[in-house]
């Protein structure tokens, strides 16, 4: 199911800022949050989370800058190769990536605001894993469902997550069948009554 979808499907919240997206356009991501936080252009913190997450988590990362941080790549191919023989389903980054080339044909998906040659620091001060970190407006705890695609990000709460999966369902139904209304000659605007 799409993030967007989902996002509707939750009442349209839970959307991160549209600007992480997929490092490669066609993946997809899900999976339960694992939150860290790590203090900006430093990232011993995310190699310390590989070690703490639960396997299957989606790290979360936020970088307390909130977007204004476009000049540091956190995670490359050694952190993507480390992820994935940790089990870990991926990760979203409030901050940048680098090695594009290979993070792409490693296939494991990273979510990011961007690309950035520069590599971090390994200051060990300051970061805080497992606990809830907010990323744009959205506040994301340990647990909570992490759906990602093209579109972007959407975060929805463990509480809620079996209810709104169950909506997201419905809605695809609806569109699918409003999809072979058009196909049979309705107007978008009459099936709707806009
Ligand atoms: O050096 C780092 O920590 C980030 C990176 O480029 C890699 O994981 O390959
Ligand atoms: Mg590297």
């Amino acid at each position: 199911m799409g993030s967007a979808t989902l996002h509707e499907a939750a009442g349209r919240v839970g959307a991160l800022p549209h600007a992480i997206k997929p490092v490669a356009d066609t993946w997809t991501l899900a999976g339960p949050a694992f939150p860290v936080f790590t203090p900006p252009g430093n990232n011993v913190f995310i190699h310390d989370a590989l070690y703490a997450a639960p396997r299957g988590s989606v790290l979360v990362v936020a970088t307390g800058l909130h977007g204004h941080d476009p000049e540091w790549g956190y995670w490359g191919e050694i952190l993507s190769h480390a992820a994935m023989v940790a089990g870990l389903a991926g990760i979203v980054l409030d901050g940048g990536a680098r090695d594009a080339t290979r993070l792409r044909e490693q296939g494991f998906p990273v979510f990011s605001r961007g690309l950035s040659i520069l590599g971090t620091g390994k200051d060990r001060a300051g970061g805080i894993l497992g606990e809830p970190v907010t990323i744009g407006t959205v506040k994301v705890s340990a647990g909570d469902l992490v759906v990602g695609d093209i579109d972007g990000v959407v975060v929805i709460a463990a509480s809620q997550a079996a209810a709104v999966l169950d909506d997201g369902v419905r809605r695809e139904d609806k569109e699918a069948t409003i999809m072979r209304r058009l196909t049979a000659g309705e107007r978008s605007v009459d099936i709707y009554g806009f």
